[in-house]
């Protein structure tokens, strides 16, 4: 499942973003390891991990803010550290940790003052355009200071877009706002695509992007271990696990046919057994098996795996970091 990406001629133009064998440590501490991952144009797509994982790290790679130790980043067609880097590095918006907002400028003159810093002029549509799409054209004469977080992190979006990057990098733009703030951003993030911009967002919190994400990538203490999208992710995980409930006074004969027939009883909750038969054993066999017991099941179903679940059983099944920061990893290049 979840094969890594072919590795693509470099300057490949279909992924504005790709990242292979990407690695950095800190002194012993190997914070993102042999990570790769490519981003299709026009998606959006989440980078998801606990806390610690190493989505900042990443970001800041990509963004030429931290130094990786190994691995190769293609961004908008320029290798990582080749002369015209800094040409591919100015197609890109980024908001990393707190947003770029300046509190004494009110939010039209914060886009104003990108503007300039980005192109040397201002585009008086492009601002009034951009104010809208983060639904802060009502407030855009008001300082920042006296908005909400939402309205700060959605001004922050917009500076990020000024000048029309192809690609955005937003880390966790969620964080810390309320649900409704959280369904503002991410139909925000869903609209950008429309306009020719990519995006690539982190969260430690799969709910919180899932919905507005094309594709996701999962890391967990700095290593990928899914990414595709949901149902990639979802396929294959679904356990050969049934829960077969009876009645109450069919119990005791209903773990005694299961166990005779040598079924594995992972659990029982009150009348329902959870059972991981072999995976030639379907529902149809374990109904006819109580039956011939005189057990007549009221319900056999398999559970269906939630994303977040998988998401949890994923990031659960990593190595301790402790573990994972030995002497013997590969070394630093
Ligand atoms: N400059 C640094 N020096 C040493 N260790 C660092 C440095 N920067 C980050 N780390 C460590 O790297 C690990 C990954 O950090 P990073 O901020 O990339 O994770 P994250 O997935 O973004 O987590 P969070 O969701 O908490 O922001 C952490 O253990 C962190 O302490």
């Amino acid at each position: 499942m979840n094969a890594p990406p072919q590795p693509r001629p470099s300057g490949s133009t279909d992924s504005p973003c790709e990242v292979r064998h990407l690695s950095k440590r800190y002194g012993e501490h190997v914070v993102v390891d042999d990570l790769s991952f490519s981003i299709p144009r026009n998606q959006v797509v989440g980078l998801i991990g606990p806390n610690g994982a190493g989505k900042t790290t990443t970001m800041k790679m990509l963004l030429g803010l931290v130094r990786p130790t190994g691995g190769d980043i293609s961004l908008l067609g320029r290798t990582i550290g080749e002369p015209r880097w800094g040409d591919a590095l100015r197609r890109v918006g980024s908001m990393i940790e707190a947003p770029p907002i300046y509190d004494r400028l009110t939010a039209r003159q914060n886009l104003q003052y990108q503007a300039l810093a980005v192109s040397g002029s201002v585009d008086d549509d492009e601002v009034d355009e951009l104010l809208r799409l983060v639904d802060l054209a009502d407030r855009a004469d008001d300082r920042p200071r006296g908005y909400s977080l939402g309205m700060r992190q959605r001004l922050g979006i917009a500076i990020t877009l000024v000048g029309s990057p192809e690609l955005v990098i937003l880390d966790e733009p969620g964080n810390g706002l309320d649900p409704s703030g959280i369904i503002e951003i991410r139909r925000l993030m869903g609209r950008l695509p429309e306009s020719g911009t990519t995006v690539l967002v982190s969260s430690h919190q799969l709910a919180e992007v899932q919905q507005a994400c094309d594709q996701l990538v999962i890391l967990a203490n700095g290593r990928t271990v899914a990414q595709g999208t949901t149902s990639d992710i979802l396929s294959g995980r679904s356990q050969h696990v049934f829960h077969v409930t009876v009645g109450d006074d069919e119990t005791v004969r209903a773990g005694a046919a299961l166990s005779a027939a040598g079924l594995v009883v992972v659990e029982r909750i009150g009348t329902t057994f959870v059972i991981e038969p072999p995976p030639e054993v379907g529902g149809r066999d374990l109904n006819r098996l109580l039956a011939s017991s005189d057990v007549f099941a009221s319900s056999i179903n398999q559970p269906v795996v939630s994303l977040e679940d998988a998401f949890l059983d994923l990031v659960r099944q990593q190595p301790d970091p402790a573990q994972h920061d030995t002497p013997t990893q590969k070394a630093a290049s």
